[in-house]
């Protein structure tokens, strides 16, 4: 007999479409990461309007949080909620709020965030280990407006300030130490702040943010989510030549490092066709060389994408600037290692990199682990192009994707419950 431990946990049995030539479209939900930062905006300026929001749980958590004055804020395992509201609560003066999130969130490391907020002057205790959550805010006036903190270990802690930085009386300067981590995401932060009227500017490594008491009527259109994207870039790659896939809405000035999928895909024969709001993948080519290299210092979420891929076309790839990967949702270094070598591959990692043998080979009858991590469920999700396979707890795709699996049926897998 078998005993579920969690009783939402869903399996999933996924098969390969009959046709591999695909031609389908596909809407994808709003940028997770654009979402959560508009929220925090708009919370701040409440003229602001936001079109396109992500309907993921991530952007439900940061909704709900931002809701509340007092209590317990709960964002389950969502990175930037946790950062964001960190940041917004402490400045909120009259708000009191233990601001806590699922086990794994109480594993990744907050201390450089609470530690530049606590020498802005912020009130912030740790509820349980000394550098994680929960952490028991009380928000405040703060009134320093200079701060230096280390910058390569996560983004969100920098987008975290500059996101509060126009409500504080003297806006903020932030020192960055050390190599700047994920730097696409800070600009995608300082880019929206310039859409609502802030004055931003970021040479070298010092940020400044000026101050902004009200900003005229905005409406924040999020783009779709890019690292989303990059689910259909591999089932492309993966598919017919003749291939096309068509994903709205789009464009080709994006604010998300991760459209950089569309430079990335060319080498795995798949060309991107911006028209209209909308991109369309299409596969025109076969030859691929048998080795890719990438630095995804710049783009951490898409590198499980793209050693799947590898797996899938049975080619070799060596993916470096991965430091960030084992403070994600997962250990994703370790997961991808474990799940890749349930096919047959041969995997080897270090501290920031991954190294992919080409496989010919893919073992049958494997169960993919997901470890609470929504992208190790759909990156593994277009090898079934390949062999068949199931993926445990699928339901985890809800952190950023709550339509993956109904989207993957619409291609034409089989997606069954088992
Ligand atoms: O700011 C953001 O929206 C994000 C920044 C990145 O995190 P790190 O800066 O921790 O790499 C990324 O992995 C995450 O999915 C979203
Ligand atoms: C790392 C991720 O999310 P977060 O850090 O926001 O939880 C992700 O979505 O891949």
């Amino acid at each position: 007999m078998t005993i579920h431990t969690n009783p939402n946990e869903l399996k999933l049995q996924l098969s390969s479409p009959n046709n591999t030539k695909i031609e389908k479209d596909i809407a994808i939900t709003g940028s997770k990461s654009e979402t959560n930062r508009s929220l925090l905006l708009q919370a701040l300026f409440p003229n602001i309007k936001i079109a396109n929001l992500s309907n993921s749980d991530d952007g439900e958590v940061m909704q709900k949080g931002l809701a509340k004055s007092n209590g317990v804020v709960d964002i389950h395992h969502a990175g930037t909620a946790m950062r964001f509201l960190t940041a917004y609560f402490a400045s909120q003066q009259g708000k009191q709020v233990v601001l806590t999130g699922s086990h794994r969130m109480q594993e990744r490391p907050i201390k450089v965030l609470v530690e530049a907020l606590q020498a802005l002057g912020a009130d912030i205790q740790y509820e349980k280990e000394t550098g994680y959550p929960p952490l028991k805010i009380s928000g405040k006036k703060l009134e320093k407006n200079r701060v230096s903190l280390p910058a390569n270990i996560s983004s969100q802690y920098i987008s975290a300030l500059l996101l509060i930085a126009p409500s504080l009386e003297n806006g903020l300067e932030l020192e960055l130490i050390g190599k700047i981590t994920s730097v696409p995401y800070i600009k995608m932060t300082l880019a929206l702040l310039e859409q609502i009227g802030v004055q931003t500017s970021f040479v070298a490594n010092t940020i400044k943010v000026a101050p902004k008491t009200e900003v005229v009527d905005t409406t924040l259109v999020v783009e779709s989510d890019w690292s989303s994207a990059s689910y259909f870039y591999s089932i492309v790659a993966m598919c017919d030549v003749g291939s096309a896939i068509t994903l709205s809405s789009y464009q080709q000035n994006s604010l998300q490092g991760d459209s950089i999928l569309a430079k990335i895909y060319k080498d795995f024969g798949v060309e991107t066709i911006f028209k209209d709001n909308t991109i369309v993948l299409k596969k025109t080519s076969k030859d691929i060389a048998d080795h890719l290299t990438y630095d995804l210092s710049n783009a951490p979420d898409i590198a499980q994408t793209i050693a799947v891929s590898c797996l899938g076309l049975g080619i070799g790839c060596h993916l470096t600037g991965l430091h960030t990967l084992p403070i994600k949702e997962t250990d994703r270094l370790a997961a991808l290692q474990k799940e890749l070598g349930k096919f047959g591959a041969k995997v080897d990692i270090d501290s920031e990199s991954l190294t992919l043998q080409a496989q010919n080979q893919l073992a049958e009858g494997v169960f993919v682990d997901t470890y609470n991590d929504h992208r190790m469920a759909m990156a593994f999700g277009p090898l079934a192009l390949k062999v068949d396979f199931v993926v445990n707890d699928a339901e985890v795709v809800s952190k950023s994707y709550p339509d993956f699996w109904n989207d993957l049926r619409t291609l034409g897998f089989a997606v069954q419950e088992l």
